[in-house]
């Protein structure tokens, strides 16, 4: 269990600052990718470990190469990085310190995407990869009761792929070593030249068997991408999706109809597609109506942790402490926990925001 002799609702007394608010807050993250997880000890270790020589071998040359020039340049430094994964134990390990550094930061469900195909066409086993990230997701909740679940994803726009087969693919392994702990399918990647309905099929194996619907889209391309993921892939949710201001029609849909868009304010300065906080429309997407909630995506590529995210919402996207909250309740609203679940989660917000509030009297 998180600590919360520290940061609970019980120690704040006097001026609340925004750290401890943040804290405060028990909170869930719903966008976050595994292998772009991976803390720069870990890169350079694995990399060290496994003999492989085209990774950076300091710190600093790391953060060096996590300046990205755009989007394309960003996925092809994340294809390079994931190379240093190689074995069940690295997957184990990987899971592991996701799962943990999340919850020290008072997370206490997470659905996590991670890529099977990109492991198995470098010839790691799956059974491997799956084997690895169930014994890390295992070992994480042991230590500190925190829960995550899986979202495999299609790695859109691979070069030279067949997308079809990569889609199938990724739903087979999916459903065969999945277990428990995968939820659900998206597919990720490049958007620009892979159009969603060409997933159709494979989505709807994926529904077939249980699992929910979480494409990205509206990050790269416009509008037209989020429909199409609404029309042919059944999405419950869609992966950033800051693109749908561009369609009036489309934002009163995901109004109406309640589809979430997970948002992710620092990657989407990170890889050039939103200019500066000051213009995310995050804020517009609030006052639209449209169900958003506050997501990290990749944190240390790209310098941020979900804890972050939070910070930046109040300091530099201008949101209250009220808006942030019930950014915070969207998440849990927008999980795929069960109902009392969710109710429990609440309740334990509406705690603490209370206690804050107290604390200033
Ligand atoms: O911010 C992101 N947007 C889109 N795709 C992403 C992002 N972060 C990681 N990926 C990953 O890039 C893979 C391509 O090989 C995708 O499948 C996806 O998991």
């Amino acid at each position: 269990m998180t600590d919360t002799t520290e940061t609970g609702p019980g120690a704040l007394a006097g001026p609340v600052s925004d750290e401890q608010f943040v804290d405060a807050l028990p909170k869930v993250e719903l966008h976050v990718h595994l292998e772009g997880s991976m803390l720069p000890g870990t890169v350079l270790a694995l990399a060290r470990r496994h003999q492989v020589d085209d990774i950076p071998t300091t710190e600093a040359a790391l953060r060096e190469w996590y300046a990205f020039k755009d989007f394309n340049h960003f996925l092809e430094v994340y294809r390079t990085a994931v190379k240093v994964l190689r074995d069940e134990d690295d997957f184990a390990l990987l899971a592991r310190e996701t799962a943990l550094g999340l919850a020290a930061q008072n997370v206490r469900y997470a659905e996590i995407y991670f890529t099977p195909y990109i492991h198995a066409m470098r010839g790691v086993p799956i059974e491997d990869v799956f084997a690895g990230v169930e014994r890390g997701r295992a070992e994480a909740y042991a230590a500190t009761g925190i829960d995550i679940r899986w979202i495999t994803d299609i790695p859109g726009g691979l070069p030279g792929a067949d997308m079809r087969m990569v889609a199938e693919r990724t739903v087979e392994y999916a459903t065969t070593y999945g277990g428990t702990g995968v939820i659900g399918i998206g597919v990720g990647g490049a958007e620009v030249g892979v159009p969603r309905p060409q997933f159709a099929e494979a989505f709807a194996a994926a529904r077939q068997a249980g699992l929910r619907s979480i494409p990205h889209a509206g990050e790269t391309s416009g509008a037209r991408t989020v429909w199409d993921s609404i029309e042919h892939l059944g999405a419950d949710r869609i992966g950033h999706g800051i693109r749908s201001l561009d369609d009036p029609a489309l934002i009163e849909r995901l109004r109406t109809d309640r589809i979430p868009l997970d948002v992710s304010p620092t990657s989407n300065l990170r890889t050039g597609v939103v200019a500066d906080y000051a213009s995310h429309p995050l804020p517009t997407l609030i006052a639209e109506g449209v169900p958003v909630s506050l997501n990290s995506d990749d944190p240390p590529m790209f310098g941020t942790t979900l804890r972050d995210e939070y910070l930046h919402a109040l300091r530099d996207l201008g949101l209250s402490r009220a808006t942030v909250a019930e950014l915070a309740a969207a998440a849990v609203h927008h999980s795929f926990l069960t109902p009392d679940r969710k109710e429990a989660l609440l309740a334990e917000q509406r705690a603490a925001v209370a206690a804050a509030l107290a604390a200033e009297g």
